[in-house]
């Protein structure tokens, strides 16, 4: 359950009464999600047309410093007609306001459902969405760096000791340690960058039919290798939920979809190979360490590192065939 703050139903009403929406109708926390508190919220629209927005409050994860720059590439892509939520900026025109000592934000609610397993045509869409999101942001004026790139992975897998590394998997400690240095020694340094979602999977694209009707929570959004982004979404979305069963047809889709909107390079399809190891690795590192560090009390269910081990593994062995069409 991720609904971590306490709002009643008053201090719901007092914060929608910032903005120019009309009047508290419902508020339902939202199951979904790990990070942040989020509320499904009803009003009564600021034209007497019944309106639905999302409620997030930012929890630990998302640094405030970060919030302008998070926030306003929502506004920056919504703008371009994509389906990625505005926010709603209150009546003094800021985009949060602060409740209870946290960050609050009122998102436009966008149609559609997460898929679990996404048949061909809709992997087109999330490729090609992915390749739409680095297109119109090219000229976003923001810039993030990266703060969950191959230096802090190795800070994260430091703090897990191998003991209970070795308690998840008892391969676990000498496999991470190897892998970590044969990514980082082939990570590559010049391939083109963009600002990039960094953690498109199926929980955040909504979708009706094969058309992509939302794209969520880009708080880890960041700038770094587009490809990397398509990495991280060809193997979020290219597997079994535990990682295994690699569906071939599905990440060439992403692909394919991807190059509708941008052509990779030569570099940057050489570097596929790397890059998918990276993003596994990238999740691993943060499943691991919250797997070894979230009290067994905690609201949240922990995710499983070993699902984006079987990952790694994956295209470590495959290497470029993994991107390549039967
Ligand atoms: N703009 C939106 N329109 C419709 N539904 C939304 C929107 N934003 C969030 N949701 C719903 O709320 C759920 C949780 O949102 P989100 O994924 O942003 O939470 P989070 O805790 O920040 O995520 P994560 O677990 O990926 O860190 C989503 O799965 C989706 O069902
Ligand atoms: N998408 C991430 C969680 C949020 O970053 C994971 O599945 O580990």
């Amino acid at each position: 359950m991720a609904v971590y703050t306490h709002l009643s139903a008053d201090d719901i009403s007092a914060l929608i009464a910032w903005y120019d929406v009309g009047d508290l109708i419902s508020a339902k926390g939202i199951a979904e999600g790990v990070s942040n508190s989020n509320w499904l919220i009803e009003t009564t629209g600021s034209s007497g047309v019944p309106s639905r927005f999302i409620l997030t409050i930012y929890e630990e994860r998302t640094k405030l410093s970060d919030l302008p720059f998070f926030l306003s590439l929502l506004d920056h892509l919504s703008s371009k007609n994509g389906p990625v939520p505005r926010t709603i900026h209150d009546r003094e025109g800021q985009a949060f306001r602060m409740v209870e000592g946290k960050a609050a934000a009122l998102i436009e609610f966008l149609p559609g459902v997460s898929i679990d397993i996404p048949h061909h045509d809709q992997a087109v869409s999330v490729g090609a969405a992915v390749g739409w999101i680095h297109d119109a942001a090219k000229d976003f004026g923001g810039a993030r760096e990266n703060d969950l790139g191959p230096a802090k992975w190795r800070e994260l897998l430091g703090k897990c000791d191998r003991q209970s590394l070795a308690r998840i998997d008892a391969a676990l400690p000498d496999l991470l340690a190897r892998k970590m240095d044969e990514i980082e020694d082939g990570w590559p340094t010049d391939l083109p960058r963009s600002i990039v979602h960094a953690d498109l999977f199926p929980d955040n694209v909504l979708m009706l039919g094969t058309q992509v009707t939302g794209l969520i929570d880009f708080y880890f959004a960041c700038t770094d290798f587009a490809a990397y982004d398509l990495a991280v979404t060809h193997a979020a979305w290219s597997f079994g939920p535990d990682g295994s069963n690699f569906n071939r047809a599905i990440g060439q889709a992403i692909i394919t979809g991807y190059e509708q909107a941008r052509q990779l390079s030569r570099s940057e399809r050489d570097a596929l190979p790397i890059l998918a190891q990276g993003a596994a690795m990238r999740f691993i590192a943060t499943r691991a360490y919250d797997w070894i560090h979230t009290p067994a009390d905690a609201l949240v269910t922990r995710k499983d590192p070993m699902d984006f081990v079987r990952r790694l593994d994956y295209y470590g062995t495959a290497g470029q065939t993994a991107f390549q069409p039967r």
